[in-house]
Parts: structure tokens; C-alpha cells; sequence
């Protein structure tokens, strides 16, 4: 006799789901398990492995007014190459139960009339940057690194009633790189792509419209970086939409909550990379809220994430939306926000001073931090080599130990410290402003490319005292867009489906820490406010 078929719950099908992230130097995929398990990674980056579109760090500066964008056809051909790798890694596509992702936040693309139709006749035998090359108004996205929108921002502000009463209905005031400013401007300086445009995306929105082969909606928790969306009541703000484009409501589409199944995967993507048909897409989101999911942010805890950005993140139960900082929805739990730092001097700064100070070698840079003392001798010193975002000044400060500005520091080991401490001593004091509470026990979590260096590591538990844990992944992004996928699918409590953890702890504060950086917080509060206000005199 035939044995029998085991019980089908015996033998279930396996459930995989796959996380990308689309930021700004690189595209990545994990592939995750129903355990949580990765068994796949892969990334392009853009600079290296995209060569033809002349990308420097993934964007291109255009001149001198703060115009920085990146080939939006880049990262539709770089999608179809990481593919490529995930399946030459070994990935099964067929066993992907859902897919969700992230992307830098607050660019945006400019699809043209017919692109919607095109997304849904793609021919998985062709790629699909031949596919798309012509469905853009504007070839070229602008990114978060743009700051050429002044104008437009202080007239969102004005239209709003002041900084304040934007941050209020919106989560922040008008910044330049969030997207209502971006878009203002394409609306006055390019009127006629701007007329052309039937559906404008957020990267996050665009690259899940790849995967879904259809415009794809934006989610609320990435909405949240437009200074469109009122995030009380989760929909565009008339007064704002009026403020930056024509029917710009429609041109948007409906936002949705970030862990909504948004439709199944496209026929290209079945064709071509032999996805089932019924694997579901849940809402892509920015690449800070998906950190967020990805670290399992709890209550107490803060996030620093030093990528090509640094930033700084925490869940918040009650916004208080201020004039400095963000708000934006959770992207797990309704009824929940998160606050945001963003630092424009982050890991490209870091790299100028490894390249000045350490022969481009960040084992020189770790071992000339390890060499200095903690405190640095009292020096301070500031480094806003591109325009910061917080606070918005520009320029490098050095400081002594008496509070007298100077040239440059005594040897490149103190240069090192000092940017280091710099940064960190900047994020506790804007941290604590958002409603951190230093010293109470929480966690610091450490995610992005820098995260890997356990010399700075280091300072930035000194400087919080605080123990810092990181991810066994290196890209919490990524790991988090796996993680909603699954939880987009299974639905409930993100806590209650996404249990497992791959936290490890990293390093703990020395025991001067507080004595030592408490009283220079103070020092660097004093620095950072007179340079903000010899600036506005400008
Ligand atoms: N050992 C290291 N020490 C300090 N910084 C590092 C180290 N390795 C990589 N980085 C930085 O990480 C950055 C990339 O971070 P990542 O989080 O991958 O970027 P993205 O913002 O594109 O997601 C690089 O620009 C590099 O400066
Ligand atoms: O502008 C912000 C957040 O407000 C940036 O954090 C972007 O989201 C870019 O992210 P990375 O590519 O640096 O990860």
C-alpha cells in the first residue's frame, strides 16, 4: 500500500519573505525565514556596480544651489541586477510568502502619463530599465541631500500660519528636503513635466509600485516626510497640497497605513524571478521607520543610525511636534509615532576626516580614537562640511579647553576624537530635547555602516552612558522591511509576530563616563547656540 500524504499541516508549504531597501549609496535584499532567520543578503551598489550613470555616493550634485539628485532609472536597473544576486545566492523566489521594503525618505519620482499602464505590461523576458526608460518626467530624482527649496519652504510656512503650526498639523516645519517644498518647486520651475505627471511617488512608493506593477500608494509613516499629511488626522492636508502643486491630491493617490497588503506581485516579477502569483506586497516605508521595525524599538529606547545620514530615532506615545526634530506616524502600531533626527554630517563627514587625518583607513581612525582620552582634553569641535539639517548651519568649529575658538587641533588623533565626540555630544543634546530621557536605563541601539567600528561605538556609549547593542545584521532597514513583511501578511501585533531578536551588545560606558561628558554637553549646547545665532545674522 501507498504510504499516506502526511497531514498538510505537517508538511506546510515553507514561508520565506523578502525585505529590500533602497538607499541612498546602495540597493539590499535579506531574505528572511518564518523564524526569522536570514538565508539571504545581497546589495548593488550604485558608485561601483552602476558605473554608467556617474553617481558619486549615489547622487549627483548638480551645482552650487543645493540641487542633489540621483537617475531614478538607476535604481529601477539596479533592482533587476540585486535580484540577479539573491538568485545566484541561492534564494528560491517561489517559497516568498510576502515582500515589503524601504528607501531614503522624502525623494521623489515624477511618473509620466501611461506609466501605470506600462507597470502592468511588463514582459518578464526584457529588463525592466529597457522597459522604463521612458516613463519619468523628470529623469532625475531629487533626494534628501537637496536643499534648494528655501523659497518654497518659508512659503509653505507662511501659508501655514509659521513654523510651528506646520510642525503641528504636519510633524515638522517646512524642511528642504521633505517633499512638499520638492515638489513646489517642480510645480513653478518646470511647469511642463510638472503637467506631464500623472502620479508623483516617494522612492519607498516607486520601488514597491516594481514589484506590485502598478502605481503602489504611499504609506502613512514615509508620508509623514512631506510636510503634506496631517498626522493627527492621516490624510493630505488641503492647505498644504494647495500651498505646493496644482490637483496635487490626486497626484499623490490615498496614503494607507504602512503594514497594509497593498495587492500581490506583478506578472514580470512571476515571470522573470518565479514568484507565486498570490505573494503579497505590503506597503514599502522610509528607511528610519523601517529601522525602527528592524531593531524592535521599544519604549525607552533610542536608535542612532549611521549610514550616509546619521539618525536618530525613538517611539513616542504622545507627539509633541516641535520647531526642531520630526514626527512621524509608527509604521507598526496604530495609534503610535515616532521622533526623528536627521544629520546631514554623518558618514561623509567621517570619511573626510579619515582621508585628512588617517590615510583613508578607518583602522588608523579607530586607533588614533582608542589613543586620545575620553574628553579630549577639553577641546569641542563642530564639523558641518555640507549645510546641516540639525541645526541648519554650516561651517567647522574648533574649540579649546578655555572656550576659545581655533584653527585646527594640536595632531590628527584630537581631530579624530573631536568629530566623534562632536557628533555624539550634538545627538544627546537634541535627543534630550525630543524627549530622551538620558540615564534612565534604556537601550541605545547602533545600526548603519558605522556601526561596524567599535571604537566609535564606544564614544557613543561614553557619551550617553549608556550601553549601545547592534544588530547581528548589518542593515536594519532591510531586516526590518523582512520583518513587515511577515507581519503586513499575519496581521496584529507587530510585538506579538515579531519576536525574535538579534540584538548584541556592543560596549558599555566607562565608569567617568558622566563626570566627563555631562558638563561638555553643556559646553557644546553654548557653542552650538551662538553659531546658530552668528549664522541667522548672515
Ligand atoms: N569600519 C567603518 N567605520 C566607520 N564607518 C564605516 C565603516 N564601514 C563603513 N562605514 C561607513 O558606512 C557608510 C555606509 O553606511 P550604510 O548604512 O551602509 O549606508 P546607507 O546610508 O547607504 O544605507 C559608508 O559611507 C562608510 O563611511
Ligand atoms: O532624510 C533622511 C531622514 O529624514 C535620511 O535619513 C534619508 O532617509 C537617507 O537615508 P540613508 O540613505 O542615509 O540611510
Amino acid at each position: 500500500m501507498a504510504d499516506a500524504e502526511p497531514p498538510a499541516d505537517m508538511n506546510p508549504e515553507p514561508k520565506n519573505y523578502l525585505g529590500l531597501d533602497f538607499s541612498t549609496q546602495q540597493v539590499k535584499g535579506i531574505v528572511i525565514n518564518d523564524r526569522l532567520e536570514v538565508t539571504h543578503e545581497a546589495a548593488v551598489q550604485f558608485d561601483n556596480d552602476l558605473p554608467e550613470y556617474r553617481t558619486h555616493g549615489g547622487v549627483q550634485v548638480r551645482d552650487d544651489g543645493g540641487i542633489v539628485t540621483s537617475p531614478t532609472i538607476m535604481w529601477v536597473k539596479a533592482l533587476d541586477m540585486l535580484m540577479d544576486k539573491l538568485r545566484v545566492a541561492g534564494a528560491d523566489f517561489s517559497t516568498i510568502a510576502a515582500v515589503s521594503g524601504s528607501a531614503q525618505q522624502h525623494g521623489s519620482v515624477y511618473w509620466r502619463g501611461g506609466a501605470n499602464k506600462t507597470l502592468g505590461e511588463l514582459q518578464g523576458d526584457r529588463f525592466l530599465h529597457d522597459q522604463l526608460a521612458l516613463v519619468f518626467s523628470l529623469t532625475d530624482s531629487p533626494v534628501w541631500m537637496d536643499s534648494s527649496t528655501t523659497h518654497q519652504c518659508r512659503h509653505l510656512e507662511e501659508a501655514l500660519g509659521g513654523p510651528q503650526k506646520l510642525a503641528e498639523l504636519t510633524g515638522s516645519r517646512a524642511y528642504e528636503r521633505f517633499t512638499g517644498s520638492q515638489i513646489a518647486k517642480v510645480y513653478q520651475n518646470r511647469k511642463e513635466a510638472y503637467n506631464n505627471t500623472e502620479r508623483i511617488s516617494l522612492v519607498s512608493s516607486f520601488a514597491c509600485s516594481l514589484f506590485l506593477g502598478k502605481y503602489a500608494p504611499i504609506d502613512l509613516s514615509d508620508g509623514s516626510g512631506m510636510n503634506l499629511l496631517d498626522i493627527t488626522t492621516k490624510t493630505w492636508s488641503q492647505q498644504c497640497l494647495d500651498a505646493c502643486g496644482g490637483s496635487l491630491g490626486e497626484k499623490l493617490g490615498d496614503p494607507v497605513v504602512s503594514w497594509k497588503v497593498v495587492g500581490s506581485v506583478s506578472s514580470y516579477m512571476v515571470d522573470r524571478y518565479t514568484f507565486s502569483p498570490d505573494t503579497a506586497i505590503v506597503a514599502f516605508t522610509g528607511d528610519n521607520p523601517a529601522s525602527l521595525a528592524g531593531l524592535c524599538v521599544e519604549s525607552g529606547d533610542l536608535a542612532v543610525s549611521l549610514g550616509t545620514s546619521d539618525t536618530l530615532f525613538l517611539w513616542l506615545d504622545t507627539p509633541r511636534p516641535r520647531i526642531e526634530g520630526h514626527i512621524f506616524v509608527s509604521p507598526i502600531q496604530e495609534g503610535a509615532y515616532m521622533g526623528l533626527l536627521c544629520y546631514k554630517n554623518g558618514s561623509l563627514t567621517r570619511e573626510r576626516i579619515r582621508d585628512s587625518c588617517c590615510e583613508g583607513s578607518w583602522d588608523i581612525f579607530s586607533q588614533l580614537l582608542d589613543m586620545t582620552p575620553r574628553g579630549n582634553f577639553g577641546n569641542i569641535g563642530m564639523y558641518y562640511h555640507l549645510p546641516e539639517i540639525t541645526p541648519g548651519v554650516e561651517g567647522l568649529y574648533r574649540f579649546n579647553k578655555t572656550d576659545e575658538a581655533v584653527g585646527r587641533f594640536a595632531s590628527n588623533e584630537v581631530e579624530v576624537r573631536a568629530l566623534i565626540e562632536g557628533q555624539f555630544l550634538a545627538k544627546r543634546v537634541h535627543a534630550e530635547r525630543l524627549g530622551f530621557a538620558t540615564g534612565i536605563g534604556g537601550k541605545v541601539l547602533a545600526t548603519g555602516g558605522a556601526s561596524n567600528n567599535k571604537a566609535i561605538l564606544q564614544v557613543l556609549a561614553d557619551v550617553f552612558n549608556a550601553t549601545v547593542y547592534t544588530l547581528d545584521v548589518a542593515n536594519s532597514a532591510c531586516l526590518g522591511s523582512a520583518y513587515r513583511a511577515k507581519h503586513g501578511l499575519a496581521g496584529g501585533r507587530y510585538q506579538d509576530i515579531i519576536k525574535n531578536q538579534l540584538l548584541k551588545l556592543a560596549c558599555k560606558p566607562n565608569s567617568d563616563a558622566n563626570e566627563i561628558y555631562t558638563p561638555m554637553v553643556m559646553r557644546f549646547q553654548a557653542f552650538e547656540s551662538s553659531i546658530v545665532e552668528q549664522q541667522k545674522k548672515k
